[in-house]
């Protein structure tokens, strides 16, 4: 009878267990996919609106309601940019393919980023030459700048919401989700990829663009700073990094996981331009005052900070383009897991996954040195208050997110392999930390 009793309690403790798991996983859904996307839509977009409030001392918060519509300068300027960032695209001759994706789709990319990247430099750096002035309108211009892209930006992803898809028809996820997460992996938007059109060549571009219309603008106002040019120098260099190695950011997660919607089209045609080029917009109104040599060695640290996070890349690029991972790595044969899977028609394949080099190191190395350059272009803002800093605990989240994200992804599709590379690199961000 004793024991008829324990095992109906191991029983009834089991059902609980099991109860409290389901519980638990229908709590963190209804968070994931119901509550998380509105609250992060509102949250955000509010955010980018308010963003020149935070950044410029004596702006009104009424003054800012007028901007939510834009200004024939906002809409002209932001027109210009787009129309030039598809101009080159369309124009362009040398296309390539990128990789296929988990929906096993894949797109046609075109051009040369890093011609694209001098091109418009030297355009705009002529416009300011023959418009003397236009880099301070362009600062002082910011609430319309943001208004408009906001327009924009909903617009597409309105648009995008309700192109018909296969992925919707078929989906179980809340609308609100979709509309956050977007439904298709690649598609063509206005004769070319609307992925490379808007990330790559819009929104990193405006970003380039605006932070050197605010150095140029603060050069009216308090004259030559090097820490401030030191900041705008690091940025330069990562988004130069950036159009040189375009074809390489076609392998990333954003383009082979991420879907067409909110998180990617408003986040590259709005958060870019206003939240990450904050910073720079602040230093403007407040010069930096840190010593120049410290400044320098920021400098020299945040680009020493971008090549590493270009060798990391660079080597996962370079590995998985030689033959069956026959490459040299430091010197000796790349050492790897072939690493199986299968794909969406439930056909075996492999991968290889590898386990030497600075991925041998950590698991996600890049994020790293993506985290050094970001603080070392903040850090000419210290003692200005927490504004400059701002962007340092978003990109940290952003990132340790994506690390799950991505290990989540692995996981999934390669098991028990992923498992073995997790023991052989047991470290995620920092050998023997994390
Ligand atoms: N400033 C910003 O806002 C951000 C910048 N970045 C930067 O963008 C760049 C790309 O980042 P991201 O796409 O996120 O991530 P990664 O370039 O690290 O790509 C992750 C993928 O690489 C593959 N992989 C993982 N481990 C190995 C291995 N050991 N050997 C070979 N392949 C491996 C897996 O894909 P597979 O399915 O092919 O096996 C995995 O999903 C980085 O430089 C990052 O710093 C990223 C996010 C935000
Ligand atoms: C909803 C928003 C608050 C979040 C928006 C996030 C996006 C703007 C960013 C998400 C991932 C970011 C990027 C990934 C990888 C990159 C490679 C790097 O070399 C340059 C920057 C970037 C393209 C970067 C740009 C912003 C994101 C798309």
């Amino acid at each position: 009878e004793k024991e008829t009793f324990s095992t109906s309690i191991l029983q009834c403790l089991s059902t609980c267990s099991e109860i409290m798991k389901e519980v638990k996983m229908n709590w963190y859904n209804k968070l994931r996919y119901e509550l998380a996307p509105p609250v992060f839509v509102i949250f955000f977009t509010a955010f980018s609106l308010l963003i020149p409030y935070f950044g410029r001392d004596g702006i009104e918060l009424v003054s800012l309601v007028p901007s939510l519509i834009g200004s024939a300068f906002s809409w002209t300027f932001i027109g210009i940019i787009f129309f030039w960032a598809w101009l080159w695209l369309i124009l362009e001759r040398k296309k390539y393919y990128g990789p296929l994706t988990t929906d096993a789709t894949t797109a046609l990319y075109k051009g040369r980023g890093f011609v694209y990247y001098w091109a418009t430099i030297t355009a705009y750096v002529l416009c300011e030459t023959f418009r003397p002035g236009l880099s301070s309108i362009i600062y002082n211009s910011m609430p319309d700048i943001i208004g408009s892209l906001n327009i924009v930006a909903f617009s597409l992803c309105v648009f995008f919401y309700f192109l018909p898809s296969e992925i919707q028809r078929n989906s179980k996820f809340p609308k609100v989700y979709i509309f956050y997460r977007g439904k298709e992996i690649h598609l063509k938007f206005l004769g070319v990829d609307a992925k490379q059109l808007i990330i790559s060549r819009i929104g990193l571009m405006m970003w380039q663009l605006l932070i050197l219309a605010f150095f140029i603008a603060s050069l009216d106002i308090y004259g030559f700073n090097f820490p401030n040019f030191t900041s705008v120098l690091i940025q330069s260099v990562y988004l130069g990094k950036f159009y040189y190695w375009e074809k390489g950011y076609y392998y990333t997660l954003d383009i082979t996981l991420d879907r067409i919607g909110y998180y990617l089209v408003w986040g590259c045609l709005v958060w870019v331009p206003s939240f990450y080029t904050f910073t720079s917009f602040f230093l403007v109104g407040h010069p930096p005052i840190i010593s120049n040599g410290l400044a320098f060695l920021f400098g020299l640290f945040g680009v020493v900070s971008i090549l590493m996070n270009y060798w990391v890349d660079a080597q996962k690029l370079h590995f998985r383009s030689s033959p069956d991972g026959r490459c040299v790595i430091w010197g000796n044969p790349a050492r790897f897991i072939r690493a199986k899977y299968k794909d969406h028609l439930g056909k075996e394949k492999s991968s290889l996954l590898l386990t030497s080099g600075l991925w041998g190191v950590a698991r996600h190395l890049n994020y790293t040195f993506e985290i050094a350059t970001s603080i070392f272009w903040c850090l000419p803002g210290l003692w200005l208050g927490i504004q400059p800093l701002l962007y340092i605990p978003f990109i940290i989240i952003l990132l340790f997110h994506r690390v799950f994200r991505d290990e989540e992804k692995c996981e999934a599709k390669y098991g028990s392999f992923w498992t073995q590379y997790c023991e052989k690199v047991p470290y995620r961000l920092i050998p023997n930390v994390f």
